[in-house]
């Protein structure tokens, strides 16, 4: 099977007969059967449901009345809804539970043909940078095993990575669809809050919460994400903005551009030397293209993973609080009334990391501290935000790298989670203004570990973003090996 880079090109090949969805899921299958065992990517396959639509397709592309995303074969992370078909959050609490209805943005893919071919594994509850609080062990990054894949989203990004599918739905609070994508040499874009409908999707931190895809080009993310968007009968937090024509991705840029870049993103000292070359060289690209390329500080930088962390924490205690083992999930069989029934149940379903955000959630939301850590943390969340605005009433696109390092050793952070949450520096800005972000591959360390290039963009500016990072996207037409 030839290695695709993009939904059109599978297209092209699909109208003029040289594959079948058939074949497609077939290869799919056959790689994930190959190297799932390894990578630990999926946690769910639909083998059989996924032949079966693929058959349908088939019939409707001969018919001509196939839908924008046949020959799409999509995985979607443990934290959104598919009526029918489990979901756990990666997590012990939610054993057994099946889901009694079809998120939005799944649905939305479905109706335009899609084949989803299984759940992917994440970290509990979508809390970690590196899929190791997963109930269903650890993913490995296909580039080097070694290695994490990133997280929260990272069976989301492996599978791409290692073509177990053509693209993936994840979920990003805080990075979790970019970071991995950075890590794994894909595109990770998480839209503007509110862009996306998140009925059905598990929560986390709901001022933060946002779905966007894992892909292998910028094509195939604008194309998902504007069959994503829009308004949503069951999502009253969605925007109702109209939806803008994401796929037309020329023509829309003015020139030159402003384009402005955090100092910290090129100048930090925990960054990976071989990062900031890499940032350098794109910058110096942008400068001969014409464009006004300038430095920009963010002098509120060393706020930023507190604030999120904060508010994070604060807005996943209350939404865990209805995980009690009465209503779904994992009930203890250790109980002896109803008040040991809860502790049981939430001490035995939850993990490390999660019981961990619970306390500090609750600490900081408690009577004593409540000012001075929440209140005080929303202030600051005001300030990030219009210091953010200030930057983009100057500049058309704020340049960073998605991570100061490339993927880490499996193990290397787990026993200090403030290393872990550093990794987040650059990625949770967008989240706690709101703002679109994507990653795009730039490049690789002396390792031959992918690297990422983060662009942010003005609030409901996606046609725009997406248009720039596909002018200076280097398609990643590497055949993925496993290391
Ligand atoms: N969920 C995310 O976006 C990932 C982030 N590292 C977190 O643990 O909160």
């Amino acid at each position: 099977m030839k290695y695709y880079t993009s939904l059109r090109e599978i297209q092209a090949d699909l109208n003029d007969g040289s594959v079948s969805c058939r074949q497609l899921v077939a290869y799919y299958l056959k790689n994930i059967e190959e190297k799932n065992a390894q990578l630990n990517a999926f946690v769910a396959v639909y083998g059989e449901e996924a032949r079966q639509r693929a058959e349908e397709i088939d019939l409707k592309i001969a018919a001509g009345k196939a839908g924008r995303l046949a020959g799409m074969v999509v995985g979607i992370k443990d934290v959104l809804c598919y009526k029918d078909h489990g979901l756990q959050a990666g997590s012990n609490i939610l054993d057994g539970f099946v889901s009694q209805f079809t998120a939005t943005a799944v649905q939305r893919i479905l109706d335009e043909d899609a084949i989803i071919i299984g759940r992917q594994n994440c970290d509990e509850f979508a809390m970690g940078s590196s899929n190791e609080n997963s109930a269903f062990g650890v993913v490995r990054n296909a580039a080097d095993v070694t290695r994490v894949p990133g997280g929260s989203s990272g069976g989301s990004a492996v599978a791409v990575q290692a073509d177990m599918c053509l693209a993936s739905l994840g979920s990003d609070t805080g990075g979790s669809v970019r970071q991995p994508a950075a890590f794994c040499g894909l595109v990770g874009f998480k839209p503007t809050y509110g862009r996306i409908s998140r009925w059905g999707l598990v929560a986390y931190g709901s001022s933060f919460d946002c779905i966007g895809p894992i892909t292998k080009s910028v094509e195939d993310a604008a194309l998902l994400l504007e069959i994503m968007a829009g308004a949503d009968e069951f999502d009253s937090t969605v925007s109702t903005q109209p939806v803008g024509d994401y796929t037309h991705l020329s023509g829309l840029l003015k020139h030159p551009l402003r384009i402005g870049y955090l100092r910290e993103g090129v100048e930090s000292e925990g960054l990976q030397p071989e990062m900031k070359q890499a940032m350098l060289a794109k910058l110096e690209v942008l400068r001969e293209q014409g464009h006004t390329v300038e430095p920009v500080d963010f002098d509120l930088l060393s706020y930023i993973l507190p604030t999120y962390y904060i508010l994070t924490t604060a807005e996943s205690s209350s939404n865990l609080s209805r995980f009690d083992g009465v209503r779904y999930g994992h009930r203890s069989s250790n109980a002896e009334d109803l008040t040991s029934l809860y502790k049981k149940s939430r001490s035995e379903g939850f993990g490390k990391e999660v019981k961990r955000r619970i306390m500090l959630g609750t600490f900081v939301l408690s009577a004593s501290y409540y000012d001075a850590y929440y209140t005080k943390a929303q202030k600051v969340r005001r300030l990030m935000k219009e210091q953010t605005d200030r930057v983009f009433e100057k500049y058309d696109f704020l340049l960073m790298p998605t991570t100061p390092t490339t993927a880490f050793p499996i193990g290397d952070k787990t026993e200090d989670p403030l290393q872990m949450y550093l990794a987040d520096i650059f990625t949770v800005q967008a989240n706690v203004v709101g703002n679109p972000a994507i990653s795009i591959p730039n490049g690789v360390d002396a390792q031959g570990l992918p690297m990422g290039l983060q662009i942010m963009g003005k609030p409901f500016g996606e046609a725009e973003l997406l248009a720039f990072s596909n002018q200076i996207t280097e398609t990643n037409t590497a055949q993925p090996s496993v290391a």
